[in-house]
């Protein structure tokens, strides 16, 4: 059985607590938390680009459950997987075999019409380039979802997103003139504002300084924590994951190893593991490190070896091979690394990632993709070119003062962990 090393936390809780957050129930896709049904879930989720030559095996196998209300962030090697799995489970790309959930629905039984449908009521995004689109005021844009599904925002609600945003004084500016974690704030709002179910952010911190990535990433903590919100963040960042309330790794398409109530540091040394075992894979002479998950859990919990441990790489195994008997004769990791990460702002080319539906559109940080507007509308044309009839929020379109004078309370909140 699978033994966790160091001084995790995650083992220390879980006897104190009755295991009712423990690590263990992410596997088998049937985490739940106090409600009953997971905000999301994959049942031995397997996603393949492409065919032939160009074959890549993105996901093998997923098992996961999310929680409702409580905040995971997914981490792991440049190419482990970390994208494909939250387009996934969010409805934004087709799964090759196995299930999402998102709630109780079995995404592949709906149509294309019914995703949109359910991204655009059920699911938030936040993303690592706002999406904002620049014409419309900070109001308009949090209202934008409600005003394409024309629905009326709920004021009350709205007022008590704004609050927790600290964005009332600028709510009648547009994005070009707000910083980037104002701009940031506003799509934080967006996604709360239609209440939903579960929010995938992805990177959302990436295009911003520590200052305003740490107060995006207390908003996002305060939302689960007093709104009761459901995250589910894919991020890079140790300090952004000490945020969460478990992190999650992936490594070569599988889920590897989990911690709860992560620090900055725990997370930093389980990613430097994780990436030894790339480097030893793509370049064997620069690293002969090990990384032995299939051997680091104590724990009698129900950590499935399928999930947790078997795509472990040991650093002493040379040319590429893997040592736990799995083959991967569909990629050439080498190939991958040279890619390298997809990077904002930059085209690719289709053979490199033909199936790409969603990124960025070269407009760089604070631009907007009108791919976002096609995830809540299904169309491209239903895009509005000014402001939408009725997406007016609590500042009306002016700028309204905010309550105390000041931008927010987390303009000053340090964040867990630490900060940054
Ligand atoms: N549209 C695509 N077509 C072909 N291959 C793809 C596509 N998208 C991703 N891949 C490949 O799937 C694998 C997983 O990619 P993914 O982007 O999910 O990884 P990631 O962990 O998010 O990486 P990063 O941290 O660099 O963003 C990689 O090998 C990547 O090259």
């Amino acid at each position: 059985m699978a033994r966790r090393t160091g001084s995790s936390p995650g083992g220390q809780r879980d006897a104190g607590d009755g295991g009712s957050r423990g690590r263990g129930r992410r596997t088998g896709g049937g985490a739940t938390g106090s409600s009953g049904v997971a905000a999301a879930r994959a049942s031995q989720l397997t996603k393949v680009y492409g065919s032939g030559d160009t074959i890549v095996t993105a996901l093998r196998g997923i098992d996961l459950g999310f929680p409702r209300g409580r905040f995971t962030a997914i981490m792991g090697p440049s190419g482990s997987g970390k994208s494909t799995l939250m387009h996934c489970l969010a409805g934004l790309d087709t799964v090759t075999r196995g299930r999402v959930f998102i709630g109780d629905v079995d995404l592949s039984r709906l149509s294309d019409k019914e995703l949109t449908r359910l991204r655009r009521d059920r699911i938030g995004f936040i993303f690592q380039q706002f999406n904002l689109l620049p014409t419309l005021t900070a109001a308009e844009n949090i209202t934008l979802p409600l005003s394409i599904a024309g629905r009326a925002p709920d004021k009350e609600w709205m007022r008590t997103v704004v609050d927790a945003v600290g964005l009332a004084p600028r709510l009648g500016h547009r994005p070009p003139e707000l910083s980037g974690g104002q701009q940031q704030r506003v799509a934080c709002a967006r996604a709360l504002v239609t209440r939903p179910e579960i929010i995938f952010a992805d990177e959302p911190t990436g295009n911003l300084d520590s200052r305003s990535g740490a107060e995006v990433l207390q908003f996002l903590r305060d939302s689960v924590t007093d709104l009761g919100q459901t995250i589910v963040m894919v991020t890079h960042d140790a300090t952004a994951a000490s945020y969460s309330d478990e992190v999650i790794f992936l490594a070569d398409g599988r889920l590897v190893d989990a911690i709860e109530r992560p620090t900055a540091d725990e997370v930093l040394d389980r990613m430097k593991h994780l990436d030894a075992a790339q480097r030893g894979l793509v370049s064997p002479a620069a690293d002969t490190g090990g990384y032995e998950a299939e051997d680091d859990y104590d724990d009698e919990s129900d950590l499935d070896e399928e999930s947790y441990g078997a795509s472990r790489h040991r650093g002493g195994d040379r040319g590429g091979r893997y040592d736990d008997g799995y083959d991967r004769p569909d990629e050439d990791p080498a190939d991958r690394n040279r890619r390298g990460p997809r990077q904002p702002g930059r085209d690719y080319p289709a053979r490199d990632y033909p199936d790409q539906r969603y990124g960025d559109d070269g407009g760089g940080a604070g631009g907007y993709d009108r791919r976002y507007a096609e995830q809540l509308t299904g169309e491209f044309d239903a895009i509005p070119d000014g402001p939408p009839a009725g997406a007016r929020g609590p500042g009306g379109g002016r700028a309204a003062a905010g309550r105390d004078g000041r931008e927010g309370r987390l303009a000053s909140a340090p964040g867990r962990g630490g900060g940054t």
